[in-house]
């Protein structure tokens, strides 16, 4: 399953009309000159029945929690994103289609929106963006002869409505719901896409400053997205905006106003003050905003620590497989062989690096004849379980049907000759302290090849016994 999906608007027909446009989103947005909503073509845009070439229309794939309760899969139902638009001042915008048709995520519904709701998501965008209140836009508005029956009060008394369509425009029409989703189910790598896409379109800045670590732009992002959302309250407050339905997938990543359903200015002074009349325990009254702000992000906050928890559960998975391939195996119904092996190094002090790069140099079915050089191996083998080890080990291989050459080719390539011990570090520092930086230099260009045995490296014993002193040296903190 993926996080949206390639749709195509179903163009809207019957006796199109203009109902108005933002002239100041389609200049100072979409760099527009405003006779171009007198024409035809533009409005024929509008009703979805012109793609532009360069446009991947797509439905967006998210859940939320409706009234505190997990409501699973959602979704653009009724919204189409057509791209994104850099503008002359350098912003980035998406462009929306709402009620231009079905969408996989359209639920059974009929995938249009009408001209009342329509032209309440117009006009409220556009004042509440005159208010200074951080908020999505819309571009231009169109309705049709095209009727659609809707029960407005869900009284069973349904009307018959004009089928409309918004062009709306938001920085991003990413919402708490959108990452909610993959991660409430699982999906990792979903998760992990679309936080480094969000974050790296929207909040470049953060991931710059995580320099490109996930895990820590992920942080910080959630601290900006709790701040942008917390300041676009602030404005709703102030103005006395009550949204109406903050369920989670109606509140935007980026701190601006989206889903202009059931809101409501407020007349009458009053903090219990609801405008939707579905929500009879004033769950998001004009008092209760800032609460239900905190339970959306907490949501967020946490299915990202369970999303954290799955990485975590997932390293522990690639970490066996790691070490299974150190041993030239896969199958993780081989990882006792891995274990048996880790402990007998443990109890033998066999040293890490060359133990396992020497088990993957010699024949183990002639392991008898060892040179000398293979000396890590060579002590690893006078422990009382190595043979018990080795014949688990030939087992595993041959079940896993491994032959010697293979066996070998795979280890090396993820068992390296050399790493940067102590002992080689202290050496180079101390010749660079006299003014010869020629060691380091060296040690740079070995370790640029960890995994090939070096003349050069060999001769520095680089891939030798670890000289005894090296146990005397203390590195802290500072170095
Ligand atoms: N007529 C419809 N056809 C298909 N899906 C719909 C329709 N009406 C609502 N939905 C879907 O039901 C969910 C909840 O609807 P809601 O009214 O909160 O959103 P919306 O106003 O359609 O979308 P947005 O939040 O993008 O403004 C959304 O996933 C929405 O896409």
């Amino acid at each position: 399953m993926t996080e949206s999906h390639a749709v195509t608007p179903t163009p809207l027909e019957k006796n199109l009309q203009l109902v108005g446009t933002s002239e100041d989103a389609l200049v100072k947005i979409l760099d527009m000159d405003p006779s171009i909503a007198e024409t035809a073509e533009f409005v024929q845009f509008v009703a979805g029945d012109k793609i532009l070439p360069s446009c991947t229309p797509l439905a967006h794939r998210y859940g939320g929690h409706q009234f505190g309760v997990w409501a699973s899969q959602l979704g653009d139902g009724r919204a189409i994103l057509l791209g994104e638009y850099i503008n002359k001042r350098g912003e980035r915008w998406e462009l929306q289609l709402k009620g231009s048709g079905l969408t996989p995520y359209s639920r059974g519904a009929d995938g249009r929106a009408v001209l009342r709701s329509s032209i309440r998501e117009f006009l409220a965008a556009e004042a509440m963006y005159y208010l200074g209140v951080p908020t999505s836009r819309v571009a231009a508005l169109i309705t049709s002869d095209v009727d659609v029956i809707r029960d407005p009060l869900y009284d069973g008394r349904p009307i018959v409505e004009k089928a409309s369509v918004v062009l709306r425009l938001a920085p991003s029409w990413f919402r708490i719901g959108s990452l909610e989703l993959p991660t409430k189910l699982g999906e990792v790598s979903t998760l992990r896409t679309l936080l480094q896409f969000i974050i790296k379109t929207s909040f470049l800045d953060l991931w710059s400053s995580a320099e490109g670590n996930l895990a820590k732009a992920s942080v910080s992002f959630g601290l900006k997205v709790a701040k942008l959302s917390y300041e676009m309250w602030v404005h709703w407050q102030r103005v006395g905006f009550v949204h109406g339905v903050m369920n989670s997938d109606n509140i935007s990543l980026l701190g601006v106003t989206i889903d202009y359903g059931p809101f409501g200015f407020m007349s009458e002074f009053n903090r219990r003050y609801v405008p939707n009349t579905s929500d009879t325990e004033a769950r998001y009254c004009y008092q209760q905003q800032i609460s239900a702000l905190d339970f959306d992000l907490a949501s967020l906050i946490r299915e990202m620590a369970e999303g954290f928890k799955i990485l975590r559960r997932k390293a522990e998975v690639d970490l066996k497989l790691a070490f299974l391939k150190k041993l030239g195996l896969s199958n993780e119904v081989h990882y006792d062989v891995v274990e048996q092996l880790l402990l007998i190094m443990e109890e033998s002090k066999a040293d890490f690096t060359a133990t396992f790069r020497d088990l993957s140099e010699v024949d183990i079915y002639k392991i008898e004849e060892a040179e000398d050089k293979f000396w890590a191996l060579l002590e690893t083998k006078r422990h009382k379980h190595f043979d018990a080890f080795l014949q688990k080990y030939k087992d595993a291989l041959q079940a896993e049907e491994v032959d010697e050459a293979r066996r070998q080719s795979m280890m090396q390539s993820v068992n390296p000759c050399y790493v940067l011990k102590n002992w080689m570090a202290q050496e180079a520092i101390a010749e660079a302290e006299k003014g010869n930086f020629e060691q380091v230099r060296l040690i740079e260009r070995i370790l640029q090849k960890p995994y090939e045995r070096q003349v050069e490296a060999e001769k520095l014993q680089f891939g030798s016994k670890v000289p005894n002193w090296e146990k005397r040296l203390m590195v802290s903190c500072s170095s």
